[in-house]
C-alpha cells in the first residue's frame, strides 16, 4: 500500500531526529518540507511569531485547531510550563495517528491532549467533557472559513476570558477574510498584524493576534 506524504514525514522524523528532543523534531520536519515535499506545517519563520507568542502569554490551558502531522503542536507544547496543557483538535484519523506518533518521538506527549473530531462538536464540549475553564491561548490553523464561526462559537461557550490570546494562521495565503472583518471590527478584539511568508516558499503570508478584551 502506497505510503501517504504524512507517513513520509513521520518516517524522516523517525529516521532523522532524536527521540525526546522537540527541537529536532522540527528541524527534521521544516528539512524534509523544504527539501523533499512541501506541506502545511506553519514552518520556521511563521514558526517564530509562534513561539514569541506562547512565551509572552505562558498559558496555563492553549488550544490548538488543526492539528495535522503534529507540528506546530511539538512547538507550543516545548514551551509549556510545568502542569501546563495543550488541547489540540483534529478530525482526520490518518492525520490524528500521525500527530499522535510525533508527540511521543518528540517526548511532549505528556503536555499534549489530542481531542479527535470536528473542532465544532469538541469546543462545546471542553468545559464538561475536557475541565476548560476558561482558554489562555489559541492557535487557529484548520480549515480557513471555520476560523470566524469557530471564535464565535468559543465565546458562545463561555470559553475566553478578558486577555485571552487567539493566534491565527494563513490571514493572506489561503487567507481568513471573514475572520479579519470579524475580529477586526469587533470592539472586544484587539488585533495585531504580523507579516511573515508562507511556510518553505517565498510568497507573502500573515499572522493576525486578536486579544479577547472581555
Ligand atoms: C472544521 N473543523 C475541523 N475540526 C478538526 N480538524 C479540522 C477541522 N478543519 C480542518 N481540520 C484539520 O486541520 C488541518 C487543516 C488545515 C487547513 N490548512 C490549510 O488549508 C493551509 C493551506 C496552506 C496553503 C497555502 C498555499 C497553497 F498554495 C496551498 C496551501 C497553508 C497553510 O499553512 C494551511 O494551514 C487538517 O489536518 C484537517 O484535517
Ligand atoms: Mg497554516
Amino acid at each position: 500500500m502506497n505510503q501517504t506524504k504524512e507517513q513520509r514525514i513521520l518516517n524522516f522524523v523517525l529516521q532523522n531526529a532524536v527521540r525526546g528532543d522537540p527541537c529536532s523534531v522540527l528541524d527534521a520536519i521544516d528539512k524534509y518540507c523544504s527539501e523533499k515535499e512541501w506541506a502545511m506545517n506553519v514552518g520556521n519563520e511563521k514558526g517564530v511569531i509562534l513561539d514569541k507568542t506562547v512565551e509572552e502569554v505562558s498559558p496555563s490551558v492553549a488550544l490548538e485547531l488543526g492539528t495535522y502531522c503534529g507540528y506546530s503542536g511539538v512547538r507550543i507544547a516545548r514551551l509549556l510550563k510545568a502542569g501546563a496543557r495543550l488541547l489540540t483538535v483534529e478530525f482526520n484519523p490518518e492525520f490524528a495517528a500521525i500527530a499522535k506518533q510525533m508527540f511521543e518521538f518528540a517526548g511532549v506527549q505528556d503536555k499534549v491532549r489530542l481531542l479527535e473530531g470536528p473542532s465544532e462538536e469538541i469546543i462545546p464540549q471542553l468545559k464538561k467533557k475536557y475541565e476548560v475553564d476558561t482558554l489562555d491561548f489559541v492557535f487557529l490553523d484548520h480549515w480557513k472559513d471555520r476560523y470566524a464561526p469557530d471564535t464565535i462559537l468559543l465565546q458562545e461557550c463561555n470559553l475566553l476570558r478578558k486577555g485571552s490570546v487567539l493566534l491565527a494562521d494563513n490571514v493572506i495565503i489561503p487567507g481568513t477574510p471573514e475572520f479579519l472583518n470579524y475580529v477586526r471590527n469587533n470592539s472586544h478584539f484587539q488585533c495585531t498584524n504580523y507579516p511573515s511568508h508562507l511556510e518553505y516558499m517565498k510568497a507573502a503570508d500573515a499572522m493576525e493576534k486578536a486579544v479577547f478584551l472581555g
